[in-house]
């Protein structure tokens, strides 16, 4: 590889991680299993400075390689703008694999104009077993189309190379995902322990073809996944966070050795400073209600902020943000209280979608953004509450795909299964030392469950400590079992 072409892959790979197109954590594979880095190539078409630079490589390396095939043909979906870009800009023909023949009129498999006997170079995007490239190359043979080749970004080297060379096809990849790792280790993206965590699970899945495993059974596989959030410490998970102020309340998390969030919810603010004085020793995080606040002013949140400032915490405001950009704008940035001003983290419901997100986002000016975020509510710990497993899984892709993920610094909910990327912090209410229910619904677990069974990277204590003879020392006991039940966590 000569010198500038390695220069512009190493920078190549980096931006591919900045926006997104591969990340690592705990998810679920076409092949069954989950797996501690996924790719989404898809993401690349919203770029279209990335497109040139991946399709300008793809050129090259053809070139290269001296792959002179008469056609390419992009595997379907993702590959399919790649494989037309370096159509135009080789003036290599290029044919389009249908997934499923017409019903009517040609019903033809494979479109573009073509002779038996034609060459035909496959563009694809990610490979892992190869299986999508043997079914476009399957398609192109029934048709009397000869392939011997094909290009691909990334290869996970899982198996793919040997199970479609098996099939006559030689694999060229820009990229190997050892490549990947060690790029981002050297530019200080990711940890040793994230690069030995993929290398150990790829080792150990191999897969064939048909999806089957090499040699092992399911169990095993699943076994290889070090890089499930809840086994990683805050220190580790801080580095694969997209949102500033997550890594900020990581490494504060790390650093004071509390995951204890006090939920203040008082409705005098001479109540509420004195509580956040005496318990901000022991705690991450001070969340308020502030329109349950009945003498509020710009004084109140002033000493809110150095008191913050004093016991190194940070301010949320627990709005449950719910309505069209436009109005979430206006209520994050407007009225008496300028959430927007002091509060670093807020919290918000999915259920308008993902304007919620560009909402909050348009209340602040340049630059503002970095130092604010969001938790975004998937579940709620409300009995009766009408979140489904739908509703969560569409509020984790709204909470980890998209643009505005740098602006998600974590998900309120009460499962692990609420969402896998360890870059995100779990918000967990309902926490007090009995578990119990109160008289309007609210459902109660300690502190060991919540973190231990639950998934909880910071519990959520209102009354447990409001209401506590000595709520100082409530905080105490509520910070040393949280943090305890963390460090038997990830101690397993
Ligand atoms: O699902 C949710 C979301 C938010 N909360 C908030 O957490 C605290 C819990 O207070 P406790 O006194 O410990 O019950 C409160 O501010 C809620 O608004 C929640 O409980 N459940």
């Amino acid at each position: 590889m000569v010198a500038q072409t390695a220069d512009k892959m190493r920078a190549l790979a980096l931006k591919l991680f900045e926006i997104n197109a591969f990340k690592f954590g705990d998810f679920k594979m076409k092949v069954g299993i989950n797996s501690p880095v996924y790719f989404d190539l898809r993401v690349i078409v919203s770029y279209p400075d990335v497109m040139q630079t991946v399709s300008d490589l793809l050129v090259e390396h053809i070139k290269d390689k001296q792959l002179t095939a008469r056609h390419v043909c992009g595997v379907p979906y993702t590959a399919l703008p790649l494989a037309t870009i370096v159509s135009v800009q080789q003036g290599t023909p290029m044919l389009v694999r249908r997934k499923e023949a017409k019903a009517y009129g040609t019903k033809k498999l494979v479109e573009g104009i073509f002779n038996a006997g034609d060459t035909c170079l496959i563009v694809e995007d990610v490979v892992t077993s190869g299986s999508s490239i043997l079914d476009t190359v399957r398609d192109l043979q029934s048709e009397g189309i000869v392939v011997t080749d094909a290009v691909v970004v990334v290869d996970r080297e899982q198996g793919g190379v040997a199970n479609i060379s098996k099939h006559g096809v030689k694999m060229h990849s820009l990229f190997t995902l050892s490549f990947l790792l060690n790029t981002l280790h050297e530019a200080g993206r990711i940890e040793k322990s994230t690069v030995d965590a993929v290398a150990k699970y790829i080792a150990a899945v191999q897969i064939n073809s048909d999806g089957s495993f090499v040699g092992g059974d399911k169990a095993d596989v699943i076994k290889a996944n070090d890089l499930q959030r809840t086994k990683l410490t805050y220190e580790s998970r801080a580095n694969l966070a997209k949102s500033p102020i997550a890594k900020r309340l990581f490494h504060l998390i790390a650093s004071k050795q509390t995951n204890l969030c006090l939920a203040a919810d008082l409705t005098r603010t001479d109540e509420i400073l004195d509580i956040a004085d005496k318990c901000g020793p022991f705690i991450c995080l001070l969340k308020t209600h502030v329109d349950i606040v009945e003498d509020f002013s710009e004084g109140f949140i002033n000493n809110l902020k150095s008191l913050a400032q004093k016991h190194n915490f940070l301010l949320m405001e627990d709005r449950k943000f719910a309505d069209i950009g436009n109005t979430v704008s206006l209520q994050y940035g407007k009225g008496i209280y300028k959430i927007s001003s002091w509060a670093d983290l807020v919290t918000a419901h999915t259920l308008p979608g993902r304007s919620i997100l560009q909402g909050l986002k348009a209340a602040l000016g340049e630059g503002e953004s970095k130092e604010r975020g969001v938790f975004l509510l998937s579940e709620m710990s409300a009995s009766g509450n009408l979140i489904d497993a739908k509703y969560k899984e569409s509020s984790n892709k709204i909470a980890t795909e998209g643009a505005d993920v740098d602006f998600v610094a974590g998900v309120v909910c009460q499962s692990s299964d609420a969402f896998a990327f360890p870059g995100l912090l779990q918000l967990t209410p309902g926490v007090k030392i009995d578990e119990s229910v109160d008289q309007l619904g609210q459902q109660y677990q300690t502190p060991e469950h919540v973190v231990k069974e639950r998934g909880a990277d910071i519990g959520v204590v209102g009354r447990g400590i409001l209401k506590a003879a000595n709520p100082e020392k409530a905080a105490q006991t509520y910070r040393d079992r949280l943090w305890a039940a963390y460090q038997d966590r990830v101690a397993k």
